[in-house]
């Protein structure tokens, strides 16, 4: 068995931390090659020092300064990486095996597809990379040899469903036997709110998701059910899966993870605890199974697993995805993007839950209004969402 060395990339965030749980219980198997954090440079440093990580990358200077500042004297510090271009640079160094990616936003684009033209292993958490340039990213994939591991939870349990190949990578037509994949959906913390509050409810209540603990943007994702529409198109490009072939069921206790349904009648669905750790040890021990912390899930105090149709009034965004996977990969990148700040501006109490949706739906037509630019590299999809971006912020300001 060879020893992976993992760079965790969004090493301080839910998902990070998660993934350094899972590899503190493997030492025989893997360790941390490098770190990677944003904000909370503090945490980093403590990991760190935990994981006896050989790298650090750090967004800039003064990051770099507040890092060597609280590094603890007495051990040599790592090496630290400094910026966007390090985060890629770190993502494809021979020092790694495998490239944990999960940094949240369309931000974790460029260092996941340099890791898949490193040929790593990918453990692709960063849903957003695949939504904003999917074609691109699986073509990579290929080109280079890279292994796909989804970690997604859905798109790990439908992966686990799948006939299996032993393969990681990335399909170019959808499985054979499959008739269609079936997301599941928590349906957040206002499935069953009145239509009328959900106009009042604050960034801590839509971040207190019912089953999962999660970072805050996916968190209100999961809230206006974006997450199951960033979903939708993630499952797409993982498993070359045409849209028509991609439902959605509601499904309250986030215990049944997804499923496949095959052509003569079968369904086959994975289950266990809403917790990350199984996933992420799925990908990190793949194509064994490990130890991931997790407990056993207990059917008979569960008694019941219920499921239902989406309602698609109370979760416009959801429709909005179904319609820009439809429309192609402009108003995809535009989605993602215009969510993107719609979200933060939510989460700053600068615009109203209810008012996401606007912000995406105009600035949806805005885009995909104009002539679509060519969209085959890297450049032109980061462009694209830079574009977005501004007309989306000019969206929250008017609505503020
Ligand atoms: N959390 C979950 O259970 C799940 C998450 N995912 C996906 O995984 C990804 C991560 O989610 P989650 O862990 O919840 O998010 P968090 O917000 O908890 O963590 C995000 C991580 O990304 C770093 N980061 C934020 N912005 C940037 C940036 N501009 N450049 C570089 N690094 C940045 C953060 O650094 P810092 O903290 O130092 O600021 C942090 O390490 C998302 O794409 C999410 O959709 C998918 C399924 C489940
Ligand atoms: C844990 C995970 O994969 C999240 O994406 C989760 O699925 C969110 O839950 P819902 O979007 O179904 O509420
Ligand atoms: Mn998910």
């Amino acid at each position: 068995m060879k020893q992976q060395r993992v760079c965790v990339l969004g090493s301080t965030g839910s998902i990070g931390e998660n993934t350094l749980d899972v590899i503190a219980r493997h030492p025989e198997r893997m360790s941390v090659y490098a770190l990677s954090a944003y904000s909370r440079i503090e945490r980093l440093v403590a990991q760190a020092w935990d994981t006896r990580a050989q790298v650090v990358v750090v967004p800039d200077a003064a990051a770099r300064k507040r890092f060597e500042q609280l590094w603890p004297a007495g051990r040599k510090p790592p090496e630290i990486r400094v910026g966007a271009q390090a985060l890629e640079q770190t993502a494809a160094d021979d020092g790694a095996t495998t490239v944990m990616a999960a940094i949240v936003g369309a931000a974790g684009l460029p260092a996941a597809l340099a890791a898949a033209r490193a040929g790593k292993r990918i453990l692709l958490a960063n849903k957003e990379a695949l939504v904003a340039a999917g074609g691109l990213f699986m073509q990579t994939v290929r080109e280079h040899g890279a292994e796909l591991l989804p970690i997604d939870s859905e798109h790990n349990a439908i992966f686990q469903c799948l006939p299996q190949s032993g393969q990681a990578g990335a399909p170019s037509e959808p499985a054979k036997g499959v008739r269609r994949l079936l997301l599941t959906a928590s349906g957040g913390p206002f499935r069953t709110m009145a239509l009328d509050l959900l106009s009042q409810v604050t960034p801590d209540q839509a971040c207190a998701h019912p089953n999962w603990r999660m970072g805050r943007k996916i968190s209100v994702d999961s809230a206006t059910m974006l997450n199951k529409g960033l979903e939708v198109i993630e499952a797409h490009w993982l498993f070359a899966m045409p849209v028509q072939r991609i439902q959605v069921v509601i499904h309250p206790q986030s215990m049944v993870h997804s499923m496949v349904e095959y052509e003569d009648g079968s369904i086959l669905a994975q289950l266990g605890q809403p917790d990350m750790r199984t996933p992420i040890a799925y990908g990190l021990g793949f194509p064994d199974r490990i130890d991931s912390g997790v407990g056993l899930l207990g059917l008979t105090a569960l008694g019941r697993l219920d499921f239902e149709e989406p309602d698609l009034q109370r979760f416009p965004c959801l429709r909005l995805s179904f319609e820009a996977l439809g429309a192609g990969q402009a108003a995809c990148i535009a989605l993602n993007a215009a969510n993107e700040i719609a979200v933060a501006s939510f989460l700053d109490s600068k615009i109203r839950f209810t008012q996401i949706a606007g912000v995406i739906e105009s600035s949806l037509g805005r885009i995909t209004g104009c002539a679509t630019p060519s969209l085959a590299s890297l450049e032109d999809v980061l462009a694209l969402d830079a574009q977005t971006r501004r007309v989306a912020a000019e969206f929250c300001l008017e609505m503020a």
